[in-house]
């Protein structure tokens, strides 16, 4: 088994997990797949404010970053090897967000939701940008990962972390089963709970079939909240990021 890997080919066959509008479990053929944490809100913002979005964010310098992304990250300095935060640079989220933060929480799961790091990604597919499967840090990042969708369609794919043992699947991204969440232009998509620990997330290269922007929410963990150990450290990081510049 582990000389098959060795060869670097593949030999699995994926079974590719579909999400159902109707009863938004997963189903591939006749087998049915449950995974909570998973919400997609179409249409979230409209078309003007989508140009209104992208006009905002297109006058920010990108930053290259891995796999063929670009990357503004608004936010706390992290070491999360060494768990190291430095606030001091981060000065609150941009002006032309804070409509869109104050309409994240009219979502019923985010009623109480305080972003403390707004990152924008910029994918395309001339750079064959994607964004391997991992798995957010839970030190520092709170339970929800909330992302707004700009410019493109595209598909978040879903690995489980149980399926990665060394002899069936020495790396998350030869798994042999994908659940495929649409990450649709426009549209919102949170996720929680399972679908935030138990499964790797990840975008395929294949896509990316056009110019694709994410503005990716995060919150603190319990660590960083009332009555944690760094909850000092958190209320800071609240502080600021209640500010827009
Ligand atoms: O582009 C996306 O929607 C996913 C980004 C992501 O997973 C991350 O920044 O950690
Ligand atoms: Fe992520």
């Amino acid at each position: 088994m582990n000389n098959i890997h060795n060869l670097g080919v593949c030999v699995l066959q994926v079974f590719r997990f579909e999400l159902c509008k109707g009863c938004r479990r997963f189903h591939c053929g006749r087998v049915t797949l449950e995974i909570e944490g998973v919400t997609v809100v179409p249409d979230f913002i409209s078309a003007e404010e989508e140009d209104q979005l992208v006009d905002g964010i297109d006058q920010i310098p990108w930053v290259p970053s891995q796999s063929g992304r670009y990357k503004q990250d608004f936010g706390p300095k992290v070491n999360f090897k060494k768990k190291k935060v430095r606030c001091g640079t981060f000065n609150g989220l941009p002006e032309f967000t804070r409509w869109l933060v104050e309409r994240l929480r009219t979502v019923n799961p985010l009623a109480d939701f305080r972003p403390v790091e707004l990152c924008h990604l910029d994918y395309s597919p001339a750079r064959g940008a994607a964004i391997d499967p991992h798995l957010d840090d839970f030190w520092l990042w709170g339970d929800r990962l909330v992302t707004v969708n700009l410019l493109g369609d595209t598909v978040l794919t879903l690995t489980p972390v149980s399926d990665t043992t060394p002899a069936l699947n020495p790396r998350p991204c030869s798994s042999i089963i994908e659940a495929d969440v649409p990450m649709p232009r426009r549209s919102l998509v949170i996720i929680s709970g399972e679908a935030r620990s138990q499964w790797y997330h990840g975008i395929h290269r294949a896509n990316i079939t056009s110019r694709r922007l994410a503005m990716t929410f995060r919150e603190l963990s319990r660590v960083f909240s009332e009555g944690g150990p760094e909850e000092n450290v958190g209320n800071l990081l609240l502080e600021k990021a209640r500010n827009y510049f």
